[in-house]
């Protein structure tokens, strides 16, 4: 056992628990080279007396130890109140080892033959993590955009915390609009990486034959069309964090790869010889059962277990309907930069109401009512909730359609979002890629002739309803007034969604771009309005 003497308060310290001598050398000369002070230690027992006397900046462990195992080391630490970071030598490809250890509660984990590179990374970002804990900036939960006072909010915005300390990946599940991607943007922003980039990415908008170059990037030539080269989300990730949203919609062969880049940290650009190292935090997220999709055999048991390695759950907002308030306070805070309250009445229907869109429901919701809203006041009425027995009082004019279709999302100044930008992608003649789609004004929509004639059932029907404009388009009030204001409102958004998927042959992404909303909430009308593509 070697201590290095007269350690420094102000100086980082780490304790180092391997039984190989040559390995315990090797990272002691890096780490003092780092500016570190080391504690070293041969076993099991030395280091948890050292670690009962000591503060650490980090303890690093193996696993294999002569008197147990350096997991045990791992689940003392994470139990232990002091809050040090802990990581974990594996063995060469056994990254098994790493998930567990990830699982005990361990930060990260490097593999023998042990890259310094590597191991300096480690470092820094466990000293951010101490650094980030003791500092001012911890405070940064009570900023938390994830609004809400319920216990299960409570718990969230803890686990949050948590998890804000780890590299293990982190798998979000709820259902839609729940506040998924929130949860992630969390994770990162207070994480040691949150000055570095974070990259969502919608694994159901990529077409698949382009997917490797998204995610991987190329190099000039590599293919026709791929006149320069590019980085894939892996490399704007890097040193950030990795979010895979809707990641069950990842084709198998995908998966395979997927898999390889996060086992083996590493990423090569298509057309390239050589590997590069990818140093991303990956968070997954999805609204459909994941275990289902292992059973089905459409997700890769050995890709769920990598990604799954933490499980957090958004829970939905029918659970903490007590929350409504709150969030509807801040929403509409966001949405009118000005006080606007609801009255008692809509306060208690929305207290009442089931939200099968969750979050993002209420946000649609309270931005139609302020179109409405009076004198600051949101009005039951104004809801036009579809179990609010509303007597609208006629408002000036109709909602435009403007009005009816989501805004689109706003990312925090400090986080990227990538869409996907293809270069050889067989576009149809008439729609716009998503590059141009993203950097010109959307064009109008033309009128298209009406396809596939069907009768659409009602408006609030339970049944999924095929892509179809009746002859002629939906009926329009001139005169006299609709029965049914939110009926009527839906039926010209159902109009408009089938126009632009029609238009872009039922591309939701180009459909998207179009109509100036993000895919997601796109998507979430689709699904609300329960329009599917006609056979
Ligand atoms: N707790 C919350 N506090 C404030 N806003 C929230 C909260 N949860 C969700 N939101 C808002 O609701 C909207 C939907 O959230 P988000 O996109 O994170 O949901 P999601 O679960 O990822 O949705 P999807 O499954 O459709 O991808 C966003 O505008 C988000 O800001």
């Amino acid at each position: 056992m070697q201590q290095i003497k007269n350690p420094s308060a102000s100086v980082p310290r780490i304790l180092v628990v391997d039984d190989e001598a040559h390995i315990r050398e090797l990272l002691e000369i890096t780490l003092i080279r780092m500016g570190m002070d080391v504690d070293s230690a041969e076993n099991l027992t030395i280091a948890r007396q050292y670690f009962a006397q000591n503060n650490y900046a980090l303890v690093l462990t193996d696993m294999r130890l002569p008197d147990g195992l350096g997991l045990e080391l791992v689940e003392e630490v994470a139990k232990s109140n002091k809050n040090t970071p802990i990581a974990v030598i594996t063995a060469f490809g056994s990254t098994d080892n790493a998930v567990i250890a990830l699982k005990a509660g361990a930060f990260d984990y490097v593999s023998k033959p042990v890259a310094l590179d590597q191991l300096r990374k480690l470092v820094n970002s466990a000293l951010q993590v101490s650094h980030i804990k003791s500092s001012a900036n911890h405070t940064v939960t009570n900023a938390s955009r994830l609004l809400g006072q319920s216990q299960a909010m409570q718990d969230l915005r803890s686990q949050i915390g948590r998890l804000a300390r780890s590299m293990a990946p982190v798998s979000i599940c709820g259902e839609s609009g729940s506040g998924k991607e929130l949860a992630a943007r969390e994770i990162h922003a207070q994480s040691a990486r949150a000055n570095k980039p974070f990259v969502a990415v919608n694994c159901g908008a990529i077409p698949e034959a382009l997917m490797e170059a998204e995610f991987f990037g190329y190099r000039k030539g590599a293919f026709t069309g791929a006149n320069e080269e590019r980085d894939g989300f892996f490399q704007a990730a890097n040193g950030g964090t990795l979010m895979l949203d809707e990641v069950a919609d990842l084709p198998l062969a995908m998966q395979v790869k997927l898999l390889r880049a996060i086992q083996e940290r590493a990423v090569r650009k298509i057309g390239a010889t050589a590997e590069e190292t990818a140093d991303v935090r990956i968070i997954s997220a999805t609204h459909q059962n994941l275990e289902e999709c292992v059973a089905n055999k459409r997700f890769r048991q050995d890709l769920y277990y990598r990604l799954n390695v933490i499980e957090l759950k958004l829970p939905s907002l029918r659970e903490r309907l007590d929350d409504v308030a709150l969030l509807s306070e801040g929403i509409l805070q966001r949405l009118s930069g000005k006080a606007v309250t609801l009255s008692p009445d809509a306060l208690n229907a929305l207290l009442h109401y089931d939200f099968p869109g969750n979050v993002r429901e209420l946000e649609n919701i309270l931005e139609r009512a302020l179109a409405f809203a009076n004198d600051g006041i949101v009005e039951l009425a104004d809801l036009a909730l579809k179990q609010a027995k509303s007597t609208l009082t006629p408002a000036g004019s109709f909602a435009s359609v403007d009005m009816l279709l989501d805004v689109a999302e706003k990312n925090t100044a400090d986080s990227v979002s990538v869409a996907p930008t293809p270069a050889t992608a067989p576009t149809p003649a008439t729609a716009p890629t998503p590059t141009q789609a993203a950097t010109q004004a959307p064009a109008p929509l033309p009128e298209v002739p009406p396809i596939a004639v069907k009768e659409v059932p009602g408006q609030n029907t339970q049944t999924p309803v095929a892509a179809s404009i009746p002859p002629g388009g939906f009926k329009h009030f001139d005169d006299e007034l609709p029965k049914s204001l939110p009926a009527y409102l839906e039926q010209v958004e159902r109009e408009i969604i089938l126009r632009a998927l029609q238009k872009t042959r039922y591309n939701k992404t180009q459909a998207a771009e179009l109509l100036g909303v993000s895919f997601r909430q796109l998507r979430y009308q689709i699904q609300k309005l329960k329009i599917y593509e006609a056979e």
